[in-house]
This record gives C-alpha cells, sequence and structure tokens, in this order.
C-alpha cells in the first residue's frame, strides 16, 4: 500500500523575533484531504506559522515539510493556495483580471484559466460579478474573490485565514460547503478562524496553540474524552428502560418532573450506538421526541485551555507596552 503524504509536518518548528520565542517548538501533523483548524488567542503565533509553512518567513529552528517538501520549493508553493486575512486587492482590477493575474502569478496557463476562472467565480458565489472592478466589490465580496484565489490553481492544500469574517450566514455556509468540497477532492484545508462554532462544524481535527505551542490537538471527540452526551426526550419512562439504557452507555440524568415526558441525559462511547437506543426505546413502548447527541462546545473548550496554562509572556499578545 501506498503511504500517503502528510500535507503538513512541523517538528520543533521555532521562530524567534527581537529574542523571543513567538513560535516555541511546534509539532504538528496534518494528513492529506483534513480540515485542520488552528486556534488560539490573539499573538499566539498562528499567523507566523502559516508563514513558515508558506515559506514567506524562515524558522529560527526545527523543520516543517508541506506536502512532502520544503516551503521553500517553488515546485510545492505551486501546490499551495492561501487567502490571508487582509489581502490586498489590486481594486482597479476587474474580477477576473485578478484571478488571470494570479492564476499566471501560480503558474497556470492562459488557456487553463479561460475555464477555470468562470467555474471558481461560480464556486464563490461571483457568476456574472467578474467584468467588475474590485473597486466596486463590497467586503464580502472580495473575500469571495480572495478565496476564489485562494483555490483557483488547484492547490493540494489550502491555508485558511479567517475566510468567513466579512461574510453574512447564508455566506458562511457557502463557504463551509467550499471546504467541505475540497476535502472531498482530498484537499488539505489549514483554517485559522475565531468563528469557533464554525470550525467546530467543518474541522476534523483541531490544534489548540498558546504562546506559540500546541496546547492540544485531537479530533473533536478526543477532546471531549472520547464520550458523546446524548439527550433524550420520551412521551414517559417504561419500566426497565432506564436498565436497558444503562447496558447502552452510562445513563448521567433522568428527569421525570415534568407531566407527560422523561428527559434522559445519556453518555455514549460511541456513536453507532445511537440507531440501538431509538430502537431500545420504541421496544420498550415510548415515544421518542428527541434524540440529541450534543456538539462539543469548542468555545468552553477553548476558554478553560485557555485559563487554565500560565501566561508565559503577557508581550505576546502583541498589547501595546505600558
Ligand atoms: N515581523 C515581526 N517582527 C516582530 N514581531 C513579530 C513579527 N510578526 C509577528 N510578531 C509578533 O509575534 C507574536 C505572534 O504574532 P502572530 O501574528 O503570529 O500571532 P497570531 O496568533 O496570528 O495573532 P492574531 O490572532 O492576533 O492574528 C506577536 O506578539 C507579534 O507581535
Amino acid at each position: 500500500m501506498l503511504t500517503r503524504v502528510n500535507a503538513i509536518e512541523t517538528q520543533d518548528l521555532r521562530k524567534v523575533y527581537r529574542g523571543r520565542a513567538v513560535v516555541d517548538g511546534l509539532n504538528l501533523t496534518v494528513p492529506q484531504g483534513e480540515v485542520f483548524g488552528f486556534l488560539g488567542p490573539n499573538g499566539a503565533g498562528k499567523s507566523t506559522t502559516v508563514k513558515m509553512l508558506l515559506g514567506l518567513v524562515h524558522p529560527s529552528g526545527g523543520a516543517a515539510r508541506v506536502l512532502g517538501g520544503s516551503p521553500q520549493d517553488p515546485r510545492v508553493r505551486a501546490r499551495l493556495g492561501f487567502l490571508p486575512e487582509q489581502f490586498r486587492f489590486q481594486t482597479w482590477m476587474t474580477g477576473e483580471e485578478f484571478l488571470r493575474f494570479h492564476g499566471r502569478l501560480a503558474g497556470v496557463g492562459a488557456g487553463d484559466l479561460r475555464g477555470r476562472i468562470p467555474e471558481v467565480l461560480e464556486l464563490v458565489g461571483l457568476s456574472g460579478r467578474g467584468r467588475e472592478t474590485l473597486s466596486g466589490y463590497s467586503k464580502g465580496m472580495l473575500q469571495r474573490a480572495g478565496l476564489a484565489g485562494a483555490i483557483l490553481a488547484r492547490p493540494r492544500l489550502v491555508f485558511l485565514d479567517e475566510p468567513t469574517s466579512a461574510l453574512d450566514p447564508i455566506g458562511r455556509i457557502e463557504v463551509r460547503e467550499i471546504i467541505e468540497r475540497l476535502r472531498a477532492e482530498g484537499v488539505a484545508v489549514f483554517l485559522n478562524s475565531h468563528l469557533l462554532s464554525e470550525v467546530e462544524q467543518v474541522c476534523d481535527r483541531v490544534a489548540f496553540v498558546k504562546a506559540g505551542r500546541v496546547l492540544t490537538q485531537g479530533t473533536m471527540r478526543e477532546l471531549m474524552g472520547g464520550v458523546l452526551p446524548v439527550d433524550l426526550r420520551l412521551s414517559h419512562l417504561p419500566p426497565g428502560l432506564l436498565d436497558t439504557l444503562a447496558g447502552l452507555g452510562e445513563v448521567r440524568r433522568s428527569d421525570l418532573n415534568t407531566p407527560g415526558r422523561a428527559d434522559v441525559e445519556l453518555w455514549l462511547a460511541r456513536e453507532d450506538t445511537l440507531p440501538a437506543v431509538a430502537r431500545a426505546v420504541h421496544a420498550a413502548g415510548a415515544d421518542l421526541y428527541a434524540l440529541s447527541p450534543r456538539r462539543p462546545d469548542l468555545e468552553t473548550m477553548f476558554l478553560d485551555l485557555i485559563e487554565d496554562t500560565p501566561e508565559r509572556t503577557r508581550a505576546g499578545t502583541g498589547a501595546p507596552h505600558a
């Protein structure tokens, strides 16, 4: 069997600015085709890490490999896509000219671009707007144009820095769909976002960083400690049902105080036990009104982690010195 090359691998990656390590021994592995969330407070070193992975900033120590090669290698760089948070657009260009310019810079042939540009404009919801100059685009349209630019050259690894900060809720859903489509095509996505609910919904794995170090990384389930809390709402609790449920998972709570309904909180070890829970409820003769697996709450995890770890350098926030 062929070994799949990881999209990103770093080993003890470091960057020191003015004697201060802003990335301090960072170890990350992102397999090809994975959507990876990179989270941390302001000044944690996220952008600096991304710049090193893109070959824009030289590490002070350690090693980084992207798509199996060096970030400095032009052949590797040609297969990377990047949407920076604050993209400086050439606003005198039309959307199509902007994409053509970036496509040529990325080495895409003129013939290929003719078909590809309308395709990506459609993908990001800018169909029919490509002939307008960027100076007339709204903030959300500029962000969509930037995303079109990032995926234009069919990269195998895409870095998206706050890709939805200027978008309305519909735009956010559309970007999520684009990310899911990239994943389905085997493209790895490295997502930097402060919108944790968004990260929760789209990322396969996340890493929390603080002061240039990874505090923890894993799938949402791993970060939840491997349990799936499920809230059940039933018409009533027939005798013996709690015992049956206890055989499927851990009954954490049951509430029978409201007439005409029974609430049970059940912790399961695996998602594929959910159908058995529904079957057990029906077999016991109760009606099932809700069977809701609880989402891992990234925001709570984030706050717990960030508060629990000692702040090593306040200057790391980038705040002005008193
Ligand atoms: N070129 C530079 N020269 C000196 N210090 C820098 C440079 N670039 C970044 N820093 C410092 O490194 C630290 C990490 O910055 P970085 O931009 O990587 O953080 P971040 O996690 O991306 O933050 P944010 O969430 O606010 O974008 C900050 O304290 C910043 O001031």
